[in-house]
């Protein structure tokens, strides 16, 4: 038999694959067939490791001082085994601990999967193509490291100069999201729209700009920011930063959105004209759309003014493009104002009901009616029931992946300004001029769907920010729960034990309910159901990444009770 180096049961130092950063690892077994070493981390991970990945702890401290400058290696130190290990000991056992290192966690399963899988994980992940050239730089140095041939320094610079060519998935997103949003604008006042038609000719450039429409957008950000500033409501605790510290949050967006509807009801009736909404539909988004990019660039601009503690642990890859697109610090404050947090909840959330009320508007002085169509009005009220319940439960949100792992960047601020009210509202725009009728069969089947899309969302959300404020809460006392090694525990029984995103599949029998009283003539008011099913399923596998970095085994045992994601017994 080969000699073995390292036997079972020894404590070794182990490379997180694809980086070069070296983790406290227990050794497991080793496999001769595939010279492989199985071995543990300390979060419970299990991994195969070749023996130049592995080093002894003593012999490991003296290598990684003398480590070269590059800035990879500069990363790599600061993020040292040893600081790692320090820190676990003290509040978590989970070993590799940057959001990176799960990037490139990811990496590897998804070399191991069929191209296409690779393919399909590339358009779902924006960050994909980036962490694929980062592995590639640090493959080229081990590859020169060992036969000494390779000029390493020009080939890290061939291949970052590839990069710029070659560029990550921000670049196409930033592209690619503004100009869906206009796409479908402008699909949408066609008679007959398709989403999958040739784009229509593109308006002269004037036809963007209004001033007028500017000053109505910040008038309602600013209204927005007046109403959220106001000593109402509740100041609720965010969950326990990195440093321990709790943020707290002005959580009174119900009290803003009645006293919107209150504004909004009384400018009606002194005979402001809402449908003014309608027909500067696109003037408005792009005053929105210029007002999302000046909030991104000084997002962007402040957070490399950040301390390290204020940082998402995504968003700081070096990169502009991708940064500015991911977005940095973590919850960006003027004072108390949490900028993060009002745009997600209040001026685009409030607005998408807003406009959808204009919608309805417009459909009656276009169409001659009394009163808005069957159809206007489910969709009206469907989505105003979301928003109304999102903002009564506003403190939920500060357990969601937005606020507790996301940094604030372009991506967010877009999506909250300018995706939410302007591609959510599609629907509503489309009754406008494509009317569908209704019978009262059809109402009463869309409504009970409605209904029990709302009930399994409310009560899944629910159930776990109860739970996650309080593990103890009595009254979740009769749920089974598995511990973790990071002191949470996970839910394996109630909503949570039926599949791992109970909350997804609400959402997403909501969503067919919204589609539905639209008819089936066109694809687009279908639209947003495609998009929400991309939409989750990337962000139930972004989520499964995450927690199984944070939960190691617990959460690969999770997954084994728990083994559907979103739909029962089919996914
Ligand atoms: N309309 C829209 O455009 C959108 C709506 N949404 C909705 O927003 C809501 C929030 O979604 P989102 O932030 O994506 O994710 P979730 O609210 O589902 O949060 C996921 C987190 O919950 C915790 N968790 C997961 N499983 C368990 C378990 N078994 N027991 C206890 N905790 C668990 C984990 O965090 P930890 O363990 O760290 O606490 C995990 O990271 C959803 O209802 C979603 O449908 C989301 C996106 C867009
Ligand atoms: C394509 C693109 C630009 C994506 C950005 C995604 C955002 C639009 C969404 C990310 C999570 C969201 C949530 C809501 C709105 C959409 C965004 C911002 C939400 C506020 C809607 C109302 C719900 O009740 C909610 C509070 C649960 C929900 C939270 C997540």
């Amino acid at each position: 038999m080969p000699t073995v180096k390292y036997q079972k049961g020894d404590t070794v130092m182990g490379r997180w694959p694809g980086s070069s950063l070296y983790y406290e690892v227990k050794v497991l077994g080793f496999k001769p067939r595939t010279q492989l070493y199985t071995v543990i981390y300390k979060d419970g991970t299990e991994l195969e490791l070749k023996e130049q990945d592995i080093k002894s702890v003593s012999g490991f401290q003296t290598r990684s001082r003398s480590r070269s400058r590059s800035p990879s290696r500069r990363r790599s130190r600061s993020r040292s085994p040893a600081r790692t290990t320090r820190r676990s000991s003290s509040r978590t056992t989970s070993a590799p601990s940057s959001r990176r290192d799960s990037k490139l966690k990811d990496t590897v399963e998804v070399r191991l999967s069929p191209l296409v899988s690779a393919a399909a994980a590339l358009i779902l992940s924006d960050h994909l193509i980036f962490v694929v050239v980062e592995r590639l730089i640090e493959r080229l140095k081990d590859a020169g490291k060992n036969n000494g041939r390779l000029n390493l320094t020009k080939l890290t610079s061939l291949v970052s100069l590839l990069c710029l060519f070659l560029p990550p998935g921000a670049y196409f997103w930033l592209l690619f999201l503004p100009a869906w949003v206009l796409f479908v604008i402008l699909q949408v006042n066609l008679k007959d729209p398709s989403l999958v038609n040739a784009p229509p000719p593109l308006p002269p450039l004037d036809a963007f700009w209004d001033a007028q429409a500017l000053g109505f957008v910040i008038l309602w950000i600013l209204f927005q920011a007046l109403l959220y500033i106001l000593p109402v409501g509740k100041l609720s605790e965010g969950m326990p930063l990195r440093s321990g510290e709790r943020l707290k949050y002005r959580t009174n967006g119900f009290f803003a959105i009645v006293v919107s509807a209150i504004v909004a009801g009384i400018a009606v009736h002194q005979g402001v004209d809402l449908t003014y909404v309608h027909s500067h539909f696109l003037q408005l988004a792009t005053a929105t759309f210029i007002i999302s990019v000046l909030l991104s660039i000084y997002l962007y601009v402040r957070s490399r003014y950040a301390s390290s503690a204020e940082l998402a642990l995504g968003g700081n890859s070096g990169n502009v493009v991708y940064d500015f697109f991911k977005g940095h610090e973590l919850n960006p404050r003027i004072k108390n104002f949490d900028l993060k947090f009002f745009c997600e909840m209040r001026p685009g959330l409030i607005g998408w009901c807003l406009i959808n009320f204009a919608m309805a508007l417009a459909e009656m002085k276009q169409q001659n009616l009394d009163a808005p169509s069957y159809a206007m009005i489910l969709v009206n009220l469907f989505q105003l029931l979301y928003v109304v319940d999102g903002l009564w439960n506003e403190e939920a949100i500060l357990t969601t992946m937005d606020l507790m792992h996301d940094g604030f960047g372009f991506m967010l601020a877009f999506g909250d300004l300018v995706w939410v009210p302007f591609t959510y509202t599609l629907q509503a725009y489309y009754l406008v001029s494509h009317p569908n009728s209704l019978s009262l069969p059809a109402v009463t089947a869309i409504v009970i769907l409605k209904l029990i899309g709302f009930y399994i969302f409310r009560k899944s959300n629910s159930e776990k920010n109860a739970f996650r404020r309080n593990p103890s809460d009595p009254k979740l006392s009769h749920l089974k729960t598995i511990p973790t090694a990071t002191g949470k525990s996970l839910l394996v029984s109630g909503w949570w034990g039926v599949v791992r995103h109970p909350n997804y599949l609400g959402d997403l029998i909501m969503a067919l309910a919204w589609s539905l009283p639209c008819g089936f003539s066109h694809l687009l008011p279908w639209y947003y159901m495609i998009y929400f099913i991309i939409l989750l399923v990337h962000r139930d596998s972004r989520d499964m990444s995450e927690c199984r970095r944070k939960y190691g085994s617990a959460w690969d045992e999770y997954c084994r009770t728990v083994r559907y994601r979103i739909i029962p017994r089919v996914y």
